[in-house]
């Protein structure tokens, strides 16, 4: 058997946040404040929300497949760092970040469609001409995203409830769509690793937006107990989406949520095919305004530009400030040794 320690993330539904039910907004309260991270079970009996684990899910593995059988010369040509000036559009190739251990790089590739490219209209930005397999999905693609930011509206209300917050202050006003959005969609795809491999998997950090909601196809992802600083895997559930609380809305409720701190690492005896995963980026609009643990005031496209250029920086230069993972000096490395005793 295997010492595997799972985390138990709380089970939270959306209905009862959408009523403001006080046993919802309870359980809400606790995993905001002591995790940043549960299971949301996106059911609306009504009807009145589009359900995105069901038909959805299909679809997303879908549109993953289609799009990344592409060879990487191909996606290339929508480099996430030369389509725009943020970063939320585009190809992130496998490698481009430090990832889970010291001498490797992360080993996932991702493609990203920002919310405001496929929902927004009255947009300044340059429109992008995707690859086929997201343009014969649009319709698609921006149902699916106005569902999720519906969704993620009904949680930042709940946590502005929580919060006491005014109607002028409530998160939700920071996360208006009608605004410019750093909110972004990925579907992202680790490809199988061997023994041998020496690059791996996807290195730990916070996320940097406000709320990312998260569908995979497999195990690996893990998140850090704040309390015991253990990492404990998340079980993957088809019928439930995971959210985690990111810097933005830890540092917009002065610091009373945490952001989860979570990496991908091998699976034993599971890493021997491709995992998928998928995810939802809520992000404040651009101008939003938060200070950090430091009690420095940040624009959210500021804090999400540097937070980039730590993705991308060598490991040393990520240790060297709390920015990755909320904490100076840590970058939340795995042991492979650790992985092979578990596997004898
Ligand atoms: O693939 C996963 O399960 C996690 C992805 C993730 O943490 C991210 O893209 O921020
Ligand atoms: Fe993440």
């Amino acid at each position: 058997m295997f010492d595997i320690e799972f985390a138990h993330p709380m089970r939270i539904p959306l209905a009862g946040l959408a009523r403001l039910d006080p046993g919802a907004l309870q359980l809400l309260e606790e995993a905001a404040t002591q995790d940043g991270v549960f299971y949301l079970d996106p059911h609306m009996q009504d009807g009145s929300m589009p359900d995105p684990t069901r038909q959805d899910r299909a679809a997303c593995l879908e549109l993953a497949n289609d799009l990344l059988k592409s060879s990487a010369y191909d996606l290339l040509q929508y480099d996430i760092d030369e389509v725009g000036r943020y970063k939320l559009d585009g190809y992130k190739p496998m490698g481009r970040n430090a990832g889970v251990t010291e001498k490797a790089l992360d080993w996932f590739e991702a493609f990203l469609i920002s919310h405001d490219q496929m929902c927004n209209d009255a947009l300044d930005e340059q429109r992008i001409s995707y690859p086929e397999a997201i343009e014969s999905r649009r319709r698609f693609l921006k149902s699916h995203i106005d569902s999720f930011h519906q969704m993620g509206q009904v949680i930042l209300q709940s946590l502005s409830v929580i919060c006491h917050l005014d109607a002028d202050e409530s998160f939700c006003q920071r996360h208006r769509q009608n605004l410019q959005s750093i909110s972004a969609f990925g579907v992202l795809r680790y490809p199988a690793l061997d023994k041998e491999s020496t690059h791996l998997c996807h290195g730990a950090h916070t996320d940097v937006g406000s709320i990312t909601f998260l569908s995979t196809t497999d195990y690996g992802l893990q998140f850090q107990e704040p309390t015991s600083e253990a990492w404990r895997l998340i079980e993957p559930r088809d019928e439930l989406l995971l959210v985690n609380i990111g810097d933005s809305l830890r540092f917009m409720s002065n610091m009373r949520f945490r952001s989860s701190l979570h990496r991908v690492v091998p699976f034993p005896r599971k890493a021997n095919k491709d995992r998928y995963s998928w995810a939802y980026f809520m992000r404040p609009n651009y101008d939003a305004e938060f200070r950090d643990s430091e009690g420095k005031l940040w624009k959210s496209i500021e804090w999400h530009t540097a937070k980039y250029s730590v993705f991308r920086a060598p490991l040393s230069e990520q240790q060297a400030s709390s920015i990755l993972t909320g904490k100076k000096g840590y970058v939340g490395l795995w042991s492979r040794s650790r992985e092979e005793d578990m596997e004898s």
